[in-house]
């Protein structure tokens, strides 16, 4: 399906008849969702997969309850040991980030890969170089686990701070990394990666994409972009439940740099017990302690929703998704919107100022639309392709409306 372009606002019946025409029209069968709500909170908290509670329950009493120690190996033919759990993970995240297996490691929170990837971009980053390069509206925990690590470096590097729209014109040989999250968590505005990288690469400097926002909502590609290192979340458009493990990613051709979290899960060989750290093979060596079990099952058995998710189909259903939903609510007095309209630079996600914005939230997610509440003033929206409908970002549309409406009065 091409991407439906609606000018003007669309009727339901227009929406309705999108919905039966959408490829992945059935994908929302695949998750537990309420009856009666409209999430758009997708974002921040991905959606339960039906399958997941039935995998939990088999890890829990088979596996935990009567096979007890012997799962860290047993089944390891059959691809069930506990072990090898980062890494048949990383190999389902693979293909929807652009990467290789090899290069990606599983486990941990995205702030803690951010500091793993800070030191390690650090380490090979051209020498004598003292600035950290980041986008002054960064996600507060990039820029608090940098602020960390330049703590514990005595105050080395300048943490520089810019704009979204200058971070071209910092790229400046005095910088060593440039560390940005790809989709900003409140406007929703996706910067051009491989444009930035190819920026930055022609100055000498290492990049860091943080793709909390970015990844399973469209397709990334971090070999394509040559991006040197990045992070993810496995919660939110993931879908691998609340504090699901994140992952680090870092190009073969960084996989020398240093590891600073060098913890025993990450050796060549944990059960040696040897007295020195010899890392393991590829970004396994990442891997810090050991693997939270019941997790990575969940988000395994999340991932294996995009087995048969065309990721081009799922680009094109967000992005009409979202040109839907600035459709139907343009002309608002008190909405002003955040997010770019040009397609190239938007998320998957739409974001307003409005005047009362908290207030506005309360009453929407009392009327079952849930959305967030960012500060100062912005009513975030975010739309998951995989299970939300046309039809619901009529009825989404319609109750923002009336709940702007109900607040001028
Ligand atoms: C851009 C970005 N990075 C990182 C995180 C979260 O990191 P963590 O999973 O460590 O809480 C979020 C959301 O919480 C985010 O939006
Ligand atoms: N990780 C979260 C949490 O533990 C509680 C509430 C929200 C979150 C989020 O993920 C926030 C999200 N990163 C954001 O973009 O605002």
């Amino acid at each position: 399906m091409t991407t439906p372009v609606l000018s003007a606002k669309p009727a339901l019946s227009t929406l309705l008849d999108l919905d039966a025409r959408d490829p992945l029209q059935h994908k929302k069968a695949q998750f537990v969702l309420p009856e009666g709500v409209i999430y758009l909170d997708g974002n921040s908290l991905g959606a339960l997969p039906a399958t997941v509670p039935a995998r939990l329950e088999r890890v829990i009493h088979q596996e935990w309850g009567d096979a007890l120690i012997r799962s860290w190996t047993a089944h390891a033919q059959e691809g069930r040991d506990w072990m090898a759990l980062p890494d048949r993970v990383a190999a389902k995240l693979a293909p929807l980030i652009g990467a290789e297996a090899s290069e990606i490691s599983v486990g941990d929170s995205t702030s803690v890969n951010l500091f793993k990837a800070l030191t390690a971009a650090l380490d090979v980053a051209s020498p004598g170089r003292r600035v950290i390069l980041t986008d002054a509206d960064n996600f507060p925990t990039d820029l608090y686990v940098a602020q960390g690590l330049n703590g514990l470096l005595d105050g080395r590097y300048e943490l520089r701070r810019v704009p979204a729209a200058e971070l071209s014109a910092h790229l400046t040989t005095d910088v060593a990394a440039m560390m940005v999250t790809e989709v900003d968590y409140r406007t929703g505005e996706r910067l051009d990666m491989a444009s930035l990288t190819a920026q930055a690469h022609a100055q000498g400097i290492v990049t860091i994409w943080d793709l909390a926002h970015s990844a399973g909502a469209f397709e990334v590609d971090l070999t394509a972009a040559r991006a040197d290192f990045a992070v993810g979340c496995g919660y939110k458009y993931l879908n691998g439940g609340p504090g699901a493990p994140g992952y680090l990613f870092v190009a073969s051709r960084h996989l020398q740099a240093r590891v600073a979290l060098s913890g025993w899960m990450g050796h060549a060989d944990p059960f040696e017990m040897a007295r020195d750290y010899t890392p393991a093979k590829d970004a396994r060596r990442f891997i810090v302690g050991t693997p939270t079990v019941l997790s990575l099952s969940a988000l395994d058995t999340a991932l294996d929703v995009f087995a048969d998710v065309d990721l081009k189909q799922l680009r094109a259903k967000s992005l009409a998704l979202t040109d839907t939903f600035m459709a139907l609510v343009a002309g608002d007095p008190d909405l002003t919107l955040v997010t770019p309209l040009d397609h190239a630079r938007r998320g998957s996600q739409v974001s307003f100022r409005h005047p009362q914005a908290r207030e506005a939230m309360r009453r929407l997610v009392e009327r079952g639309v849930i959305g967030d509440f960012r500060t100062p003033d912005i009513l975030r929206f975010g739309f998951t392709p995989l299970y939300v409908s046309y039809a619901d970002v009529y009825r989404a549309a319609q109750a923002v409306l009336d709940v702007a409406g109900e607040l001028r009065a």
